[in-house]
């Protein structure tokens, strides 16, 4: 008998959020993945609130053994007047439910904190799923330089890549939501893959597959089907469309499984301020520009372009109703 291979150690940094519950109990689902711990961010709901879906979330999975650490409260410049997507995930940020209070407890470690300990407990092992603003991973970088080359890989869901935004034209909601950080994380030297909407737009559960959820006696797609009445809603306010976007479980499986999707690698800069704020503006390196630039010299990225959107909605559904 071979050895069982080691599985990759992921933690996810979380606004939960519709399709953050949904990834992490895809994660937890996933035999490929171990979730070594939960972080928490400010973005679908305020930082306090995502913490106490987090707990809720492990709860119901019956994994109250994963450490959930606290998050920043404000943005990387001290910014406190956060977009709060509550028009998109409800009030509560999981459908207006009125689930009850988690019994569980944060540990006493901030996020920050969190992903510099792990990062330093199993050097080059630790990927970081960033499902929110990615204000805790820049506060890491910051507090220490080495940070980007002690861990294995940032899988962000986050940018639009030369697509239209979903706040604005401009900017996509997580990058939107602390662009300044954003630029700091994509120029930070850390492998980077970065799934933005222009994949995740292309992922979408339909009516037919809340239906077979329904029919499932599985855990999580009963809460599942709980959960998304009020983000199909939404998807039909806003786009007129009958489903809704798989945008954080596309990133978790493109973790999972990186053969799900495909990618092309430059410089990524983020726009940090004037109308265009958020934006994410992507060099391919195929130019010898004749003067120097706000790009030039700064490290590569993966950028995610194609993606296996009826193998992703497959995966989805059977680690839901699994
Ligand atoms: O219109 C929107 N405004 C703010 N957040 C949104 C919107 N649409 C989706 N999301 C949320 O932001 C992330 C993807 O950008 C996802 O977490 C999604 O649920």
């Amino acid at each position: 008998m071979g050895e069982t291979p080691e599985r990759k150690k992921i933690v996810i940094d979380t606004d939960p959020g519709i399709d953050d519950a949904l990834a992490i109990f895809v994660a937890l689902n996933s035999p490929e993945i171990e979730v070594v711990g939960l972080t928490t961010i400010y973005g679908n709901v305020y930082t306090s609130l995502a913490t106490r879906n987090a707990l809720h979330l492990l709860e119901v999975a019956g994994r109250n053994d994963i450490p959930v650490a606290e998050g920043s409260h404000v943005t990387i410049t001290n910014g406190t007047k956060l977009r709060i997507a509550d028009f998109v995930h409800g009030a509560d940020g999981l459908g207006n439910q009125n689930f009850p209070s988690p019994q569980g407890a944060k540990i006493d470690q901030s996020a920050t904190d969190f992903l510099i300990h792990l990062a330093n407990l199993y050097p080059g092992e630790i990927t970081i799923l960033a499902l929110g603003p990615l204000t805790n991973l820049a506060m890491a970088i910051q507090q220490d330089p080495e940070f980007p080359r002690k861990i294995r890989q940032i899988v962000l869901l986050g940018g639009a890549f030369s697509v239209n935004g979903n706040v604005n034209p401009a900017a996509e909601a997580n990058i939107f939501g602390d662009p300044d950080a954003a630029d700091i994380v994509f120029t930070s030297g850390s492998d980077i893959l970065a799934v933005g909407i222009n994949v995740t737009h292309q992922v979408v559960l339909t009516e037919d597959h809340l239906n077979q959820l329904a029919q499932s006696k599985g855990k999580f797609a009963q809460y599942a089907c709980k959960i998304l009445g009020v983000y199909f809603a939404y998807h039909h306010d806003a786009y007129s469309m009958r489903g809704v976007y798989l945008h954080d479980p596309t990133a978790l499986l493109a973790a999972v499984d990186p053969s799900l999707l495909t990618y092309t690698e430059g410089v990524v800069r983020v726009q940090t301020g004037g109308i265009t704020r958020g934006l994410t503006l992507f060099d391919n390196c195929k130019k010898r520009y004749g003067e120097m630039n706000e790009w030039f010299d700064k490290p590569k990225v993966k950028v995610a372009i194609t993606v296996d959107a009826p193998a992703i909605v497959k995966l989805v559904m059977d680690r839901l109703m699994g």
